[in-house]
């Protein structure tokens, strides 16, 4: 049984097909990458499972919830269940590194303060950080910043972890070290994480299976291997970043000379 079970997504932002019939399974355990080019939708996607946003027609199951037809207490429940990292996933600023991790458990648990303490430096111990406990987030580079967060992410022990765009803005260092730990983290704590990003190699490194997306449809899956050897252009032109082919590098609308004919419209 995998943990998440996507079946026939319909998402539409206005007049724009976001899904258009999107099925998906996330398998326990495993790393699985959601890619494709900018804007297909795949922040749209983790909020559609986060219960943050609600299909059009479809549904979404998480461990073996219908996330849609919860109500709210439950779906609160759930979402305990999900660590998220999200690119804008800010620390909060104004407390140090160690409570930033306690955060989370102290909202949600009762926990005497000891044990507080130790589950805090066993996950800042796992992110290489437990040193750097009394740092203010303002003090911390980028790279330690998202491991506070993934610390924090997982503090309150979910069944999986969305990241999302994990490794942007990282230089190559800290890039190698947030791919190591993802893959650690997961095989560790016995996670089921998904990994939303366009960075093809760093991502295709550690997932095990790999849903292509583009044009609100999933183009193609498989493990990193079976779509590094696609026969499929559109999958060439992805894994291998190539500016031209299948896949447009313009917005979708009217074409360029016809705007340039209609100088009244202003949109
Ligand atoms: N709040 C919103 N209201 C209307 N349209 C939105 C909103 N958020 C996103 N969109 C549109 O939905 C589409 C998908 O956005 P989304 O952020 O999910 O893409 P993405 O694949 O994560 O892109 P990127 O890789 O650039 O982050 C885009 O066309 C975007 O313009």
């Amino acid at each position: 049984m995998p943990l998440i079970k996507i079946r026939d997504l319909h998402f539409n932002r206005g007049d724009r097909v976001i899904f258009d019939g999107v099925n998906i399974d996330i398998q326990r355990g495993k790393v699985t990458a959601i890619m494709g080019p900018s804007g297909t939708g795949k922040t749209t996607l983790l909020k559609l499972i986060g219960g943050q946003l609600r299909p059009d027609k479809g549904t979404i199951e998480v461990d073996g919830q219908d996330v849609h037809k919860l109500s709210h207490s439950e779906l609160y429940e759930l979402r305990k269940r999900m660590g998220m990292l999200f690119q804008s996933g800010a620390l909060l600023t104004d407390i140090d590194v160690f409570d930033n991790v306690a955060f989370p458990l102290r909202e949600h648990t009762n926990l005497p303060e000891s044990m507080i303490r130790d589950l805090v430096l066993m996950k800042l111990q796992a992110v290489g950080l437990r040193n750097a406990r009394r740092l203010s987030p303002n003090e911390l580079s980028g790279g330690m910043a998202r491991r506070v967060a993934l610390a924090r992410a997982v503090a309150l022990e979910p069944m999986m972890i969305m990241y999302d765009e994990p490794f942007t803005g990282q230089d190559p260092i800290s890039m190698g070290t947030l791919v190591n730990l993802i893959h650690r983290i997961n095989d560790a704590m016995k996670l089921t994480s998904i990994v939303v990003s366009h960075d093809v190699a760093e991502t295709a490194e550690i997932a095990d299976y790999i849903y292509l997306m583009s044009g609100g449809k999933i183009i193609e899956h498989g493990s990193p291997v079976q779509l590094k050897d696609s026969g499929s252009q559109w999958v060439q032109q992805f894994m291998q970043g190539l500016p031209d082919g299948p896949v447009p590098f313009h917005y979708a609308g009217p074409d360029f000379a016809e705007d340039l004919l209609n100088p009244e419209d202003n949109a």
